[in-house]
């Protein structure tokens, strides 16, 4: 299905997507706002190729690519380089807005939040399919995933929205084809050594937001 949709250059691959995460880090343990939002940006197109009912998310997660890419971009963009130098910076400023909405609605502190939130779901989901069986239904792990993380921060239609598109994921077996890393053995192998790299990505963004209570930005 998806050869049909993405020519060969174009072709997603997994491993590239979860090694430019794992390239998130500085030696001190910084995350690097660069390889963070090329990450996802690698993620979106692989869901980009699984069909025209998933871009509300896929519109949703490109805007806030673009905030940040706008940040680093910016007169500021040194002060964007790392997640930690972004909450320093925009913090000491006074750029963000903490209780409610205002001046800052595309703060980078704000965006890279709904970011957050969502590679939680993304390490829930991968979780998911590494353990699960050559029958186990995609849309079912895809929405356990999505109600124990980001479920949570939606509003009820979006929530009914995104029940929706999970139906129309594919079976395990085109999703583990699509990823393009080999036989199914081969993806579940290299799914247990990324996810902790992922999973050390978000807990360090997770205790940076906490330091400084920033985990409810409206
Ligand atoms: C090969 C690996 C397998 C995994 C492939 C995953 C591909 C996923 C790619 C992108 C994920 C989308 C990230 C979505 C970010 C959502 C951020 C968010 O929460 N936004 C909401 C709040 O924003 P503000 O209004 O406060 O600015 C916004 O309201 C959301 C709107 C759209 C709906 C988001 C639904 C998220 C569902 C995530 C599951 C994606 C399932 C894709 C399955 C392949």
């Amino acid at each position: 299905m998806a050869d049909a949709v993405m020519s060969e250059e174009q072709k997603f691959s997994l491993k590239e997507v979860l090694d430019t995460f794992q390239s998130c880090l500085t030696e001190n343990k910084e995350v690097k706002i660069d390889q963070y939002v090329a990450g996802w940006r690698g993620l979106v197109r692989f869901m980009n190729s699984l069909g025209s009912v998933f871009s509300f998310i896929s519109k949703d997660a490109v805007s806030k690519i673009q905030i940040m890419v706008n940040h680093r971009n910016g007169e500021n963009g040194a002060q964007y380089t790392t997640i930690q130098s972004m909450v320093k910076y925009e913090l000491d400023n006074g750029l963000v807005d903490l209780t409610k909405r205002g001046s800052f609605p595309e703060s980078g502190c704000r965006t890279l939040l709904r970011l957050h939130r969502a590679l939680r779901w993304l390490e829930l989901f991968l979780e998911r399919l590494r353990t699960s069986t050559e029958d186990g239904k995609t849309s079912v792990m895809c929405s356990e995933a999505y109600n124990e993380s980001l479920a949570q921060f939606h509003p009820w239609i979006i929530r009914k929205a995104s029940g929706v598109a999970f139906c129309a994921l594919p079976g395990r077996p085109t999703f583990f084809e699509v990823m393009n890393v080999g036989p199914p053995e081969q993806v579940v192998a290299m799914l247990g050594d990324a996810l902790p790299l992922i999973s050390e990505v978000y807990q360090l963004t997770q205790d940076l937001y906490s330091q400084h209570n920033l985990l409810d930005i409206p």
